[in-house]
């Protein structure tokens, strides 16, 4: 299948929600909660799941969403609730047919609660299935850093789609590897990541209105593992700092690592303008949630990579919202992917 009209729906439907995004971090105070588990959900998180599934549930109305928030917080807030109103009732494409392919938007707020309600799918290994996180990096959204908007299809268990919305990575497929966002009022930053199952991956800028033309993307060829570049979370109670300091020295690797927030870590190693992804669990309890996973997944292995888990395991999509029969992810290129996992495997087993 060649899922032609899944990708152009996803691409533009994040497309949609990164311009809402950037508006939240441009225009408004960003009406952060914490949520149960502590980490912070802003209302740029609810305003882009609200317009992703208004648009998936208006091309697909009967596939399953699995989508990272809902609702239920915002039923008993009804200024927030008319905060992130105001936003998804007024962010649109600056093409007309663009926003006719997306079914328009949530006509009410009351239709809005109820989309961003619709992403509570269990998950599984039948049937169509959408990973939703709205902003994937919340953290790194909040303090100016890289985030991501991602969204992939799943079917019967397998990632067949899978886009990232980056609006703080360069543009430029061959700018150096950095976190940094810039100074110029994101001047030649924005950029749409895209990949089908079989079709290669692809990157093109953000633009307010239709696609702009897109470009084949592809890991860099390393030949000699010591010059990799590698890139890890920002956050040290998401992936294990020491341990990856440890499996770099192991494979000669000299350079610092490039902290960075969100999925924007799986584009740039996919469009070569880094190496490797490692991401090694601090806690043995933590299930990883596949709506953090699935689109860099698909992405990064288009572009010519391998993406497993610490035991040289492919992530498995069909287990449920999260990814439970995996601990930790490392992604390489191909042809490297066995070294750097055997790094892994002797730090892992030495402690
Ligand atoms: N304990 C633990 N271990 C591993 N991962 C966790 C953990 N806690 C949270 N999360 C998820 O991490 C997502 C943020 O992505 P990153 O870790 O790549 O970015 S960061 O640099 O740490 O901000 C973040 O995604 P968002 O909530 O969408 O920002 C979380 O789903
Ligand atoms: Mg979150
Ligand atoms: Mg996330
Ligand atoms: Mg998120």
């Amino acid at each position: 299948m060649s899922y032609r009209k899944e990708l152009k729906v996803a691409e533009l439907a994040v497309q949609r929600a990164t311009l809402l995004t950037q508006r939240v971090f441009h225009e408004k105070a960003k009406g952060t909660l914490s949520k149960d588990d502590k980490s912070p959900v802003t209302i740029g998180d609810f305003g882009a799941q609200a317009l992703i599934i208004h648009a998936i549930r208006r091309n697909f109305p009967t596939d399953e969403i699995v989508g990272e928030e809902e609702a239920s917080s915002l039923r008993e807030d009804k200024d927030l609730s008319n905060q992130i109103w105001e936003l998804v009732n007024t962010t649109k494409l600056d093409d007309e047919a663009s926003e006719e392919q997306l079914g328009g938007s949530p006509k009410t707020e009351r239709e809005m609660l109820q989309a961003i309600d619709a992403g509570q799918s269990a998950g599984g290994r039948h049937g169509r299935i959408w990973a939703l996180d709205p902003i994937d990096g919340t953290k790194g959204f909040l303090r100016g850093g890289q985030y991501a908007v991602c969204l992939a299809l799943i079917v019967d268990g397998h990632v067949k789609v899978g886009v990232l919305g980056c609006p703080n990575l360069p543009v430029d497929n061959s700018a150096p590897l950095s976190a940094d966002v810039g100074d110029k009022g994101g001047e030649g930053r924005g950029v749409l990541f895209a990949a089908v199952l079989g079709s290669g991956a692809v990157s093109r800028p953000l633009s307010r209105g239709a696609l702009q033309d897109s470009q084949p993307i592809h890991m860099r060829e390393v030949t000699d593992i010591a010059q990799a570049t590698f890139c890890e979370s920002v956050e040290a109670g998401h992936s294990s700092h020491g341990d990856q300091a440890m499996i770099a020295k192991k494979l000669g690797i000299v350079k610092e690592s490039v902290r960075m927030d969100s999925q924007a870590k799986y584009g740039s190693i996919a469009r070569g303008a880094g190496d490797l992804y490692l991401r090694l669990p601090v806690r043995a309890d933590y299930q990883e949630k596949i709506w953090d996973h699935a689109a860099g997944d698909l992405i990064v292995r288009e572009a010519g990579g391998q993406v497993t888990d610490v035991e040289g395991r492919r992530l498995d999509f069909s287990q449920g919202r999260t990814l439970k029969e995996n601990k930790g992810v490392v992604a390489a290129p191909k042809d490297v992917h066995e070294q750097v996992l055997d790094a892994v495997r002797s730090v892992l087993g030495s402690k």
